[in-house]
């Protein structure tokens, strides 16, 4: 049974879905302290959260047993994401749920701060009726600045253009031909603040990002111009904009994000008659809510059952139809490993792997991660490294990760094969997806094999003599260990052989070490997959 934890208001009908699993308990516990979720925080697989909680680098050390961390919402920086990485917790996200609501809030926020709707509205219940103090400007014919033009940006630029604003923006990855697409002007981030007459930034805060803002923008912005901020507190720098407001150069600003949140009480935008202020709502609709939660939990449970995901934070995002592509070879890729690690004596250093046939023209880098962490689960164990942090730990241990890609496939539609180089030798191994017949390894170092990557496997590497599978089937039958199914290889008649049974048990230590002392038996390994 698995455990999640709920530790922020997260909408009820959006996590129906864990509470209708059978594997599945969900504790909703909101408002903890850390140190209350350190305490508690031990027993549980899952964690789901909005942006109050911080899951902090303590937390995730208490939580032992905790796989994934999942973001109801966009931004993760409540999210310790190295902690995350470090120790294989997966973080995801649910990065479309909430773009309309968020766009539609800084449109409101927006038409709110030109035409001074807080303030009018407060006076107004106050009994005082005031109408020369509110004049305020249209949109229409406006230059509106849009810094960052991802999911929400774009979908502000598009209802800007239905006001008749014209929009200059800016975004490190938006192209000529995609600004020409959208309808909007590019420009350098200078640029745009120098031209226009509202300004909104929905980008993410990083080391870039925070304060790209700041008074040297202000000072080259047009007088009267109004700023809007429902992406992250810092993109804006508060302390700047007030500047800017008591100079006259910013005539409104609408800020629904805060470099602290919740803002002290005596936060100067809190008093300011030009500031207008939400406390983080740009997602607080009943639609995005629900959208947010059943995206999350969707994948949460993926995960805990350990399925194919979507979304996730700490590891490079694959599209879909790549994902669907690798999806049927992440089983074949981790089982190469496990076998091989387990077959390798020594320490491993390098882990090579190459693709080839249908599978050298994918981006098979989601691939390669099953793989690395198929050979690292040997030594570290299955619970310790997962896709996410398998590439971190190989890193870690000095282990190099090499890929290679060939079209030659030796008859295969598709092959897998891996190399692993430890301080004491090096042994292949090749494996494919047969159509219909599901995964196969048909290599193993120089000898071709047809093996069923499952159960309990003997590999004995022997001297290609006669009588030597009857002494071994004996000596198993003998003890119990019944053999499914047995094959052997050879490159030469007499030379050096291999054998492979898939046993319907493992036998006893001290039957492979009988076995191992039969005449003509060179080495005998046990594997479990
Ligand atoms: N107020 C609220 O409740 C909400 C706030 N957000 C925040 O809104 C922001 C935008 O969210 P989405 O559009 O979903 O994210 P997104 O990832 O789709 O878009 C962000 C865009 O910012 C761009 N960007 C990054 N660095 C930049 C730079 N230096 N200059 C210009 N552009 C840059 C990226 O290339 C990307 O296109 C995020 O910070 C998110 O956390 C999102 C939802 C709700
Ligand atoms: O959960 C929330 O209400 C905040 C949403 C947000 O800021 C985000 O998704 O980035």
């Amino acid at each position: 049974m698995y455990k999640v934890l709920v530790s922020d208001p997260i909408s009820d009908m959006g996590i129906q879905l864990l509470y209708d699993a059978s594997d599945v308990t969900v504790d909703k516990k909101p408002g903890l302290s850390e140190d209350e979720l350190v305490d508690i925080i031990g027993e549980y697989d899952a964690l789901l959260v909005r942006s109050q909680t911080r899951v902090t680098e303590r937390i995730m050390e208490a939580g032992k047993k905790l796989k994934v961390v999942g973001r109801a919402g966009v931004g993760v920086d409540n999210i310790d994401l190295p902690a995350a990485t470090k120790r294989g917790i997966i973080v995801i996200n649910a990065p479309d749920g909430n773009t309309i609501t968020t766009c539609e809030h800084t449109f409101a926020m927006m038409m709110a701060v030109a035409r001074h709707i807080p303030q009018a509205y407060a006076k107004t219940v106050n009994g005082v009726w005031d109408r020369k103090s509110f004049l305020g400007v249209e949109l229409r014919n406006k230059v509106l600045g849009v810094l960052g033009m991802g999911r929400i940006g774009s979908e502000v630029a598009a209802r800007a253009k239905a006001f008749g604003m014209s929009i200059h923006a800016y975004d490190p990855f938006l192209t000529e031909e995609r600004a020409e697409k959208l309808g909007v002007k590019l420009g350098t981030v200078n640029e745009i603040v120098a031209n226009a007459d509202f300004i909104t930034v929905h980008t993410p805060l990083t080391p870039e990002t925070r304060h790209m803002i700041s008074r040297p923008q202000f000072e080259i912005m047009k007088k009267g111009m109004r700023i809007v901020n429902c992406a992250r507190g810092g993109i804006i720098d508060e302390l700047a904009l007030m500047e800017a407001v008591d100079q006259g150069i910013v005539a409104g600003a609408a800020f629904d994000v805060f470099e602290e949140e919740p803002p002290r009480p005596d936060h100067p935008f809190l008093k300011h008659p030009q500031i207008i202020v939400t406390p983080h709502l740009g997602a607080s609709t009943v639609e995005a809510q629900e959208n947010v939660a059943i995206d999350v939990s969707e994948q949460v449970l993926l995960i805990l059952r350990g399925q194919a995901f979507k979304n996730a934070v700490n590891m490079p995002p694959v599209p879909a139809d790549v994902l669907n592509k690798l999806q049927p070879y992440f089983d074949l890729g981790e089982k190469l490993g496990h076998f091989l690690a387990q077959l390798t004596i020594g320490a491993v250093r390098e882990i090579h792997v190459n693709y080839s046939g249908e599978l050298a023209d994918v981006d098979t880098n989601p691939l390669t991660r099953y793989v690395v962490r198929g050979v690292l689960s040997h030594h570290l164990g299955g619970d310790v490294v997962n896709v996410v942090n398998s590439m971190h730990l190989a890193k870690e241990r000095d282990v190099q990760v090499v890929v290679s890609k060939t079209a030659a496939t030796k008859g295969f539609t598709n092959l897998i094969t891996l190399t692993l180089k430890s301080n004491k030798e090096e042994r292949l191994l090749a494996g494919t997806l047969l159509n219909g017949y599901g995964a196969r390894f048909v290599q193993l170092d120089q000898y071709p094999v047809d093996i069923s990557p499952e159960g309990n496997l003997l590999i004995i590497s022997h001297n290609d003599k006669p009588g030597i599978i009857g002494r071994v089937g004996t000596l198993l039958g003998s003890n119990e260990v019944n053999i499914a199914t047995m094959q052997v290889g050879r490159k030469i008649v007499g030379g050096a052989a291999i054998m492979v049974l898939t046993v319907d048990k493992q036998p006893a230590k001290i039957v492979v070490e009988e076995l191992a002392k039969l005449p003509e038996i060179i080495t005998v390994k046990e594997i479990t997959l």
